[in-house]
Order: C-alpha cells, then sequence, then structure tokens
C-alpha cells in the first residue's frame, strides 16, 4: 500500500501583459512557493486594508514559460507510470474560467506523436448540470449535448459505485485512444460566458481502464487514470450571467462546493462519514479523493490585469484557487495495487477439473499478454504534442452545440 497526500502543482497561464504581481520560488528541497504581491497603488482609490503578500506552498509551480512536455514529464508522467504498475491515478486541473484547466489536461490544437502502446478501455464522462453525459456515444457525434446516452450513477450492495450507460471502448493502440479523445472533445457542451467565449461549463472525466497481465502469472492488474478537467471555479456573482448559463453557473458552484465539502471533510483524522453521494462529481472521484488512488491536483491560474478583482486590486480567484490547493494538499490516499486472479483462469479451473488439456490451454491463453507493454504507453504520449502524426480535430461552436 502507498500512502500518500495530494500532490499538489500550480500552472501560470502564459500573458503578454506585464505581470509583477506575483513571484514564484521553485525550491529543489523544500517545495514552491508561489507569492501574490498586491501593490497598494492598485487599489483604484479604495483604502486598501487587505495584506500585501499571500503566499502559498505547491510542490512545484510552472510559470508562463514551462511548456507542456516538461508539465508531462514532472505531472502527469509518474502518474502513468503508477496505472502502468496497476495501482489507480487521478489528475485534475482546478482554477478559475480561462485560467488552463483544459489545456493542461487535454492539450491544445497542436499534433501528437503516434507511437503504437498497449490496449486499453476508455470512457469519458462529462457532468453537466449534475446530470452525466456518455461523451463516446460515436452514433451521436457532433450531436446536442442532451441526445447523448444519460449515464446514471448506480451503487451495489458493497458500496461501489456503477456507472450506467457510460461506454467503455476498447483502444488497441495510442491513435485509437487520441480519436477517442477527439470524439469526446467534440461532443462537449461549450457555452459562451462573458468571461471566455469557448468555457467549458460542465465537469469531464476521461478515464483510461487497463488491465495488464503478468507474463507467467494468473493474476491480473486492473487499474484506472481519471483525467479530470473541472468547470471554472468562479462565483456566480462576478461573472454576471443570467438565464441557462447562471443555472449551468447554480451547479457548477453547487458540485464544487460539494467538492470542497468532501475535501474538507477528509482532512479530518477522524473520517466517521464523506457525503460523497451528495454529487456526481465526488460520488465518480471517491477514489480520488481521500481513497485508493495516486492522485494529483494543478492549480492552474490567469494572472493579467484583466483578472484582477478591481475593486481591490487583487487576484481574488487566483487566491482562492490556491487556498482551495492548500486544503487538497492535506488529503491523506492510500492506494493498493489492484491485483486479483484471472476469473477467466478460475472459472476455466472449476469446469474443467476432470482433463488437464483444457485447463491448460486456458492457463495457456491467460498467460498471453493483451497487450505488448511499451515504456511509451498512451497516456505518456497524449499530453505530449510534439510529433506531426495525430491533430486535434478543431471543435467549432456549430459542430458542439447542434447538428444543424
Ligand atoms: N499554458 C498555455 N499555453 C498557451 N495557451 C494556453 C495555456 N493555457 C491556456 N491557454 C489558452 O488559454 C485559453 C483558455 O484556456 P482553457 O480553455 O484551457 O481554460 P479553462 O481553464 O479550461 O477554461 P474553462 O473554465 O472555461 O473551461 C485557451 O485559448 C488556451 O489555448
Amino acid at each position: 500500500m502507498v500512502k500518500q497526500t495530494i500532490q499538489i502543482y500550480g500552472r501560470i497561464k502564459p500573458t503578454k501583459k506585464n505581470t509583477t504581481v506575483y513571484s514564484v520560488d521553485n525550491e529543489e528541497q523544500t517545495g514552491a512557493f508561489l507569492e501574490f504581491l498586491v501593490p497598494r497603488d492598485l487599489a483604484d482609490g479604495f483604502v486598501n486594508n487587505k495584506r500585501e503578500c499571500y503566499r502559498f506552498r505547491f510542490l512545484k509551480v510552472f510559470d508562463q514559460a514551462v511548456e507542456q512536455e516538461e508539465v508531462f514529464e514532472n505531472i502527469a508522467k509518474p502518474v502513468a507510470d503508477s496505472v502502468l504498475a496497476g495501482y489507480n491515478g487521478t489528475i485534475f486541473a482546478y482554477g478559475q474560467t480561462g485560467s488552463g484547466k483544459t489545456f493542461t489536461i487535454t492539450g491544445g490544437a497542436e499534433h501528437y506523436r503516434q507511437q503504437y502502446g498497449f490496449t486499453t478501455h476508455i470512457s469519458y464522462l462529462e457532468i453537466y448540470n449534475e446530470m452525466g453525459y456518455d461523451l463516446l456515444d460515436s452514433r451521436h457525434e457532433a450531436s446536442r449535448l442532451e441526445d447523448l446516452p444519460k449515464v446514471l450513477i448506480m451503487e451495489d450492495p458493497d458500496q461501489n459505485i456503477h456507472l450506467k450507460n457510460l461506454s467503455l471502448q476498447q483502444s488497441a493502440n495510442e491513435e485509437e485512444a487520441l480519436n477517442l479523445l477527439f470524439l469526446g472533445d467534440t461532443n462537449r457542451m461549450i457555452a459562451e460566458t462573458p468571461m471566455n467565449q469557448a468555457s467549458t461549463r460542465s465537469h469531464c472525466i476521461f478515464t483510461m481502464h487497463l488491465c495488464r497481465r503478468e507474463p507467467g502469472s494468473a493474476t491480473l492488474r486492473r487499474s484506472k487514470l481519471h483525467l479530470v478537467d473541472l468547470a471554472g471555479s468562479d462565483r456566480v456573482s462576478k461573472t454576471g450571467l443570467s438565464g441557462q448559463l447562471l443555472t449551468e453557473a447554480k451547479y457548477i458552484n453547487l458540485s464544487l462546493h460539494y467538492l470542497e465539502q468532501v475535501i474538507m471533510l477528509c482532512q479530518r483524522r477522524n473520517r466517521s462519514h464523506i457525503p460523497y453521494r451528495n454529487s456526481m462529481l465526488t460520488s465518480v472521484l471517491r477514489d480520488s479523493l481521500g481513497g485508493n488512488c495516486m492522485t494529483t491536483m494543478i492549480a492552474t491560474m490567469a494572472v493579467d490585469r484583466r483578472n484582477l478583482d478591481c475593486k481591490e486590486g487583487l487576484h481574488t480567484e487566483s487566491i482562492s484557487t490556491c487556498r482551495f490547493a492548500q486544503r487538497v494538499a492535506l488529503i491523506k490516499n492510500e492506494a493498493i495495487l489492484n491485483e486479483e486472479l484471472d476469473p477467466a483462469l478460475v472459472r476455466h479451473t472449476h469446469t474443467h477439473t476432470h482433463t488437464h488439456t483444457h485447463t491448460l490451454t486456458a492457463l495457456h491463453q491467460s498467460l498471453q499478454p493483451p497487450f505488448k507493454p511499451q515504456k511509451h504507453a498512451f497516456m505518456c504520449q497524449s499530453l505530449r504534442p510534439d510529433s506531426p502524426h495525430i491533430s486535434r480535430p478543431k471543435i467549432d461552436q456549430q459542430m458542439s452545440c447542434s447538428e444543424n
């Protein structure tokens, strides 16, 4: 068993504007500090009694110039390696609208290197207004979100969560896996808000389910990797929304509130009851938050003046994102190696005890690796936009929202 607190990293989105209000201090030994400096003259005539300096600790902070490749090497690769070994992993991005969550989790419009990896199953869930949708329903490519299959949460007697109607698509190689990612992205709901024209107003969870058989062994290792792109964490009152967008924002606020509630309770030593069931997001991420998973969070921040709280001259959203991250860093997870005896082998052994031939055939079949493990498996590559083989299709408003 691996006991580990949730690992927190910060990432500052590049801006062309001159920004002197923060500083990053990455120390090898002590971790990193992100400091927001709030000069009094930014208060625009208001009396500013706030602190001048807000200091937050992260494992590492990736400043504006840091490329996706380096973020991948530092954050995603260790998690992907653990998942390949048989542990569950989660990487989630949290931050205000437009701060770079989607970019960090799924990459920009670049090309990806095509390299054959091993077979895996993939699911892609969108949670919009507390309702789950299967983004990988290929019959509904580029249709309205409401037309996609609705995903329901079911719980078995052992309180394990099952997602009914969420398809698991097998992918034989990296190209197929990336195409599933692109299909899902095409189906994602994109709505305009005054703050960001291509804002995602929903939570999206791209999950890779791996099943690995050790050569020469009858045990299987099953692990999952969740890549979680949360909706913007901004408060509703600031963005001046109404109608459908206000409803969306309220749902987002509520589910982020439940996420925060779970996080607060997970920190306590005496964890009696954690209300995971309050929202779909926390139900799905149950293992990731205080359970059987190695979890990493990336706090994304946009620091240009547009994102300043004008009255106070503060980076209010960045500061609350950092505060959220500090609370997340206190959560202790316990990841176990998800090993089990191959059920197919057990079944064969029971039904064919009278002859060794069948048992041996089954044993032989079950010991064939279902995939060829390679150092650079799909996940290791999926965030690496560095070579010209597979391109992300352009997703425009028309494609993603309506067939007409
Ligand atoms: N590190 C980066 N380098 C270059 N461009 C970036 C980076 N991070 C974000 N961007 C760009 O900034 C814009 C907003 O980023 P993104 O859509 O990832 O934000 P978000 O936090 O996911 O927003 P939302 O909450 O609306 O989903 C996009 O055009 C994206 O390409």
